[in-house]
Parts: structure tokens; sequence; C-alpha cells
């Protein structure tokens, strides 16, 4: 997402150096903490041959950045997206590492990607992709080692390619190597829903704070993904009214109030919300600046800027997407009053239903969704009131807040490793 007008830096991993050092300094850590969490432990990256339909074989690069372990094995999303680089893997993978710890669940940061669209290859080709990425991953994951799950373009169907591919690579019946599997296939009941929800449930932790009425409040979502859908679905079901919604298509706008379900089957059959009925269509762009109380970033980095910030007139933003808000952007919000959810809280549902998937992969279980969803509503709902409660005592913006909450818990865990 560029735009000329931007001053600041839009590398994404020099922006979460620059978020893990505020923290650090806040907290006074010790400087070694810093000095460990500042790069990832090792990033893999991977060429791999694909025949595609027309006989010619093409080579395929992806990347696997696992950032720090100390806490558990390295966890995080696969990316299929054109925008995917060294940097942004590294990036994804840092930030996993904190947002695993805001909520206490047992696991380092990891994330991988290819740089593809997906929209460019058949069906079969994508399997023989997605399967070709998951033999040469096969050495660096596992188990108990390094877990993937979906992220941009990628889902349960491909989670399922992937766990065979591995499983044949490495001879061992091993479900839980993968998460956001399709529930009959060793996933987990809420998680396809978990992201979405999970960035609603903060939105009404935050209006709650704020004495907002979530009964009256306007919502306006950018990404009409996983993500993006699901969190506008819940956000109506909890009173809200979504007035506008965008992917990368368009913006959609209807200040009566958008029917939420009929955009997702809308979205569902047609690949976009584009020419959906019953709403004004206005530039994808336009989705960010407009007049909503809560404003829900549910697509990619970098799209709240210097260049647009100040142009922001919700009063709740809760980060759906993996960094959406620079930290230049960051600071004009907090001088205008705009509470930021930020994403290692706000999306750390979908890693957190990971988590209890894995838990009951690794115990041949299975939990109903309510009982899946109730234990989500518990570690979200205790992370947020710690992250306010530190947020009130060292005066600082709810993301400085939540990255001191979790480096504390992770340097705890790198001392008695004996990392420093
Ligand atoms: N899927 C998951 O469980 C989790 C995803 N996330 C993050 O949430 C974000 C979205 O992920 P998913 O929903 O899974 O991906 P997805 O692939 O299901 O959906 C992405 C959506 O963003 C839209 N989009 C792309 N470029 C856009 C633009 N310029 N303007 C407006 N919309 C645009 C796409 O059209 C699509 O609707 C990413 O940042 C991802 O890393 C974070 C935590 C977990
Ligand atoms: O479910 C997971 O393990 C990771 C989800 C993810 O990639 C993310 O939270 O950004």
């Amino acid at each position: 997402m560029e735009n000329k007008n931007v001053k600041e830096s839009l590398n994404p991993f020099e922006i979460a150096q620059r978020q893990v050092k505020t923290a650090c300094d806040k907290l006074g850590a010790d400087p070694a903490v810093y000095e460990i969490l500042k790069t990832p432990a090792r990033v893999i990256e991977v060429s791999f041959p694909v025949r595609l339909d027309n006989g010619t074989i093409k080579t395929f690069t992806g990347f696997r950045s696992q950032h720090n372990n100390a806490c558990g094995p390295f966890k995080g999303g696969l990316r299929f997206h054109p925008g995917v680089t060294y940097d942004e893997v590294k990036a994804l993978s840092t930030w996993m590492t904190f947002k695993c710890s805001v909520t206490g669940v047992p696991y380092g940061g990891g994330k991988g990607g290819l740089a593809i669209d997906p929209k460019d290859y058949s069906e079969g080709e994508l399997e023989r992709i997605s399967r070709g990425f998951a033999k040469a991953l096969a050495p660096f994951i596992g188990e108990k080692v390094d877990i993937p799950a979906p992220d941009v373009n990628t889902n349960g169907k491909i989670m399922a390619w992937m766990v065979d591919e591995i499983e044949k690579s490495t001879g061992q019946f091993q479900p839980g190597v993968l998460t956001g599997k399709p529930v009959d296939f060793f996933g987990s009941l809420a998680r396809t829903e978990a992201t979405g929800y999970g960035v609603a449930i903060m939105a009404r932790a935050a209006a709650s704070k704020k004495g907002m009425n979530l009964n009256t409040a306007t919502v306006a979502v950018q990404g009409f993904g996983n993500v993006g859908s699901f969190a506008a679905k819940y956000i109506t079901e909890m009173g809200a009214k979504v007035v506008a919604i965008s992917d990368s298509s368009c913006t959609l706008v209807n200040k009566d109030g958008l029917d939420i379900p009929a955009a997702i089957a809308y979205a569902a059959e047609n690949g976009s919300i584009k020419g959906f009925a019953g709403a004004e269509e206005l530039h994808r762009d336009a989705l960010l600046t407009q007049e909503v109380d809560i404003l829900m970033p549910c697509a990619l980095e970098n799209v709240i800027t210097s260049a647009n910030a100040d142009d922001i007139k919700a009063k709740i933003i809760s980060e759906g997407a993996n960094g959406p808000t620079t930290p230049e952007a960051d600071e004009i919000l907090f001088n205008k009053g705009v509470l930021v959810i930020p994403d290692i809280l706000a999306n750390a549902g979908g890693v957190t239903v990971s988590y209890f998937e894995w838990v009951q992969n690794l115990m041949r279980y299975n939990w109903s969704f309510e009982e899946v969803q109730s234990k989500q509503d518990v570690l979200m709902d205790k992370a947020f009131e710690d992250i306010w409660t530190l947020m009130g005592e060292h005066s600082v913006d709810m993301r400085t807040a939540a990255y001191m909450m979790s480096i504390k818990r992770i340097a705890v865990a790198m001392k008695y490793r004996g990392w420093y």
C-alpha cells in the first residue's frame, strides 16, 4: 500500500525493531534483552521446482523466519502474496513472538511466505506449489519445533495439503504440525472465526472503557477476507452498525448499515465485494477516513501513516491486520486521543485458538465451539485488562504497554535459559 506523501520508513522490520526498542527502553530492560530480540534466530530461504499446467518447470522461492523460541516452539502463519519480502517475514515473525506472549500461549514467533498471487495459478498448480513449499520446509518445522498456520491468501485446504506433505516427508503422523486446518481434518471448531471474533471483542472491551455504547456505534472494516468478514459479523452481533467495508477492489458505504451476512455470502460467490447491492461504491482507500466510531484495519501493513492519521475520525482502532499503523501515525493518533488496540493484542485470537487446536491435536480430543470460544474470551479479556492497567501505570499508548507486558515475560524465560 504505497502513498507518495508518506515521509516515514515503511520497512516493516525496521518498524518492528523500533516498537520493541521503545518498550525495552520504557521498561528499563537489560540491554541484552533488546540485543537478542532485535533480530530473528534464523530465516530460512527455500527454492523448489513445480511443474505448471503447461508442462514447464518454475522455481519458487519462499521464506520462513523463526524469531524467538524462549517461550515455546516458533508459531505463525504462511502468507501467499506478491508483496512478501525477506524483511516482511522477519517483521511478521517478530510481531508473532510478542503476540503469543500477550495472551500467554506457550509459543515463540515465526512467519513465512511466498511472493505469489494465488489468482495466477490453477487449483492443481496451487496444490503443487503448497506441497513443494511444505516439503522444502519439512526439515525445519514440526509439532514441537515450528507450527505454521494460515495467513493472507492461505486457508484450511492449503494447510491440509501441507500436513499431508510433511507427514510424507517425515514419516510421522503429526496433525499438530500446522494449525488452521479444516474442522473435519484435525482442525478446531471456532478457529476460522477466531481472529475476527477477537478483533470484535477487543473493540467491545475498548468501547466499554471509553464509555461508548456499542448499540449506537458505527464501524468501518478494511479488508473483507477471513479476519475482516468475521470482525464485521461479530461486531454487528454485538449491536454496532457496520457502515463501511472494503477489499482490494473498492469501498462500500451505507450509512444505515450494511447487511454483513449478505455481503459475506456475496463475496464468497463473487470473489470480492464489488457490485454488492445497496451501497455507495468508493475508492478502496476511502474506507480509512470514514466518519465512524470504530475502525478495523484487517488487510495489510502500513495503511495508517503520517499522511492520513490526521484524517482518521474513529475514536477506537482495533487492528485486525499485522502492522497496519506506522510509529509516526501511532504518535499522531495518541495525541488526538484515539485508542489504538495494537495488532499483537487485537488479532491474537487467531494464534490463541491455534494453540487450542494444537492442544486438541496432541491430546487426540475435540472441544465444542462454545468451549473453544469461551477459552478465547478468558485469555483475551484478561490480556486486555492487564495491558490497560500497565498503560495507565506508565502513561504510554496501548501498543507500548502490550510490548512491555510481553517483553517482561520473554525476558524471564530467556534469563532462565541462560541466554543473558
Ligand atoms: N487469518 C488469520 O488468522 C490472521 C490474520 N492476521 C492478519 O490479518 C490480515 C488479513 O488476513 P486474512 O483476513 O487472513 O487474509 P485474507 O487473504 O483472507 O483477506 C485479506 C483481505 O484484504 C483485502 N485487501 C488486500 N489489499 C487491500 C487493500 N489495499 N485495501 C483493502 N483491502 C485489501 C483482500 O481483498 C481481502 O479481502 C493480515 O494482516 C494478516 O496477517 C492476523 C492474525 C491472524
Ligand atoms: O494461528 C497462528 O498460528 C498464527 C496466525 C498468524 O499468523 C498471526 O497471528 O499473524
